[in-house]
């Protein structure tokens, strides 16, 4: 394999800044070194990438994304090809997917069918979650074999009743399991019960637009889930990751449950932090491409996710990547919002929608590189192998351009799916070139990856927990 060398950038992790050169062999990075010291000078390397006026920065690690994923009749449009290959673009190195249980399926047959959905046909590396769909005592028991195996995290369902939906018995058990198993429960905390009472209310008063998709998932109906799902797990005595947080009013519960030192983890969204209500209200049925659960929210909400993010209330951003195609597959929702398939696009643009966050001011350089790649690999146990740039580490590296500017919009995306949530939105910064495990995928703006090159990785447990 050969070896690179990164020079002239200025090398930014989670921990510091410093203008070095880093020395990549046999796919690790073997050493870096400060500019223009006597240990850079020996470094020797088969080609050499100029990163000067750069960022040398770690590979992207997205813990939420849904390829192929079963929902509301149809799946979701990226498979594992398309959509690790759109990461890649974006400079995502890691994804974290979910592999479902479905009703009356083993766990095994679940994880066993996402195996084969990505084997094989993944740019980057990725590993799996799991979807518990129907908590009894024989799914119970797999989680313990699940952990040991690297699938180490257990997404649940408050909301969706009769599709993923898990009561709170049901949650309490998986949770009291992960207090003994060392796994960690995410959860979907909306009241999927009230919310569909208001479903129903809203579609018999002819209340059918996507924009009151988001009326009836009220802030307040997540709220209540969080604080639930907080109580269960002090309860259990386990850890509690919150995914897609969206409401000011469910920070205000992650903030004081962390303030009692509890072990409660929250993550959100670009798409809470760029995009609102506004964009579900567009006409001719275009809301339908916003629609997502949780819902955008009115733009209010925005400041308590940019100060979640700030005080670490909120640790991580994942895109919770899951799109569907406006026509055909959004279009299934037409005089009914509530058949619209819920998810939207998102993984190739993360990374450089909180480098804009950078450049408008509401993160630093290092908080963008932890909430997007350090804090992601900890909690769910790939680091350091991934998420930072240190010696041993797999050499996933992105050189990014904090000066270019770019255009986002469905002409360009490498996304499979008809429409961008971002079109005509313009950001300061590109990625540039992407290394995974020390083979250039990207290479200035050109694809240089190969399906198949992304390998499974098993995961440790998370980091955060003594
Ligand atoms: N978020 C969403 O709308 N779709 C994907 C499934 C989920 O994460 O709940
Ligand atoms: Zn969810
Ligand atoms: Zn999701």
């Amino acid at each position: 394999m050969t070896s690179t060398l990164i020079k002239g950038g200025l090398v930014v992790t989670d921990a510091e800044e410093t203008q070095a050169d880093l020395l990549v062999q046999d796919g690790r990075i073997a050493a870096l070194a400060a500019r223009n010291s006597a240990a850079a000078a020996a470094f020797t390397a088969d080609r050499t990438l100029d990163a000067t006026g750069k960022y040398v920065i770690p590979g992207g690690v997205d813990a939420h994304t849904h390829m192929d994923f079963p929902f509301g009749g149809t799946f979701s449009s990226d498979d594992f090809e398309t959509g690790t290959r759109a990461a890649a673009w974006g400079g995502t190195t890691t994804i974290v997917d979910f592999a479902v249980q479905t009703k009356g399926q083993a766990l095994r047959e679940g994880l066993d069918r996402w195996h084969a959905k990505a084997d094989g046909r993944c740019a980057v590396d990725y590993g799996f979650h799991m979807i518990l769909s129907d908590v009894g005592d024989g799914t119970l028991r797999e989680m313990d074999t699940l952990v040991e195996e690297g699938v180490t995290s257990f997404k649940m369902f408050m909301a969706y009743p009769g599709v993923f939906y898990s009561d709170d018995g049901q949650i309490l058990r998986a949770m009291q399991r992960t207090a003994d198993n060392g796994g960690l429960t995410m959860m979907h905390a909306e009241n999927g019960i009230a919310i569909d009472v208001l479903v129903e209310q809203a579609l018999a008063a002819g209340r059918t637009d996507p924009r009151h998709h988001g009326e009836v998932r009220k802030a307040l109906l997540e709220a209540e889930a969080t604080h639930r799902a907080i109580q269960l797990a002090r309860v259990a005595g386990a850890p509690l990751y919150v995914v897609h947080v969206s409401a000011a009013e469910a920070v205000e519960q992650l903030a004081l449950a962390r303030g009692k030192d509890l072990p409660v983890f929250g993550e959100t969204c670009p798409q809470y932090l760029y995009l609102s209500t506004d964009n579900l209200a567009e006409p001719d049925f275009g809301g339908a491409k916003y629609v997502c659960s949780t819902p955008l929210r009115p733009r209010e909400h925005q400041a308590a996710l940019w100060r979640g993010l700030r005080t670490n209330d909120l640790q991580v951003v994942s895109t919770d990547h899951c799109p569907f195609c406006f026509t055909g597959q959004k279009e299934l929702g037409r005089g009914d919002f509530s058949k619209i398939p819920n998810g939207m696009p998102g993984v190739e643009h993360r990374m450089d929608l909180l480098h804009q966050a950078v450049v408008d001011g509401h993160l630093t350089r290092r908080r963008w590189i932890d909430l997007a790649c350090a804090t992601p690999a900890r909690m769910f146990g790939l680091h350091p192998r991934k998420g930072t740039l240190a010696p041993g580490a797999d050499a996933d590296v992105v050189v990014y351009d904090p000066h270019a500017e770019q255009t986002l919009s469905a002409a360009t995306h490498h996304m499979n799916v008809d429409y961008s949530v971002y079109e005509g939105k313009r950001l300061t910064g590109r990625v540039e070139t992407v290394l995974s495990r020390g083979e250039t995928v990207l290479e200035r703006g050109t694809y240089t990856g190969r399906a198949g090159h992304g390998r499974y990785v098993p995961r440790g447990t998370c980091q955060f927990l003594g």
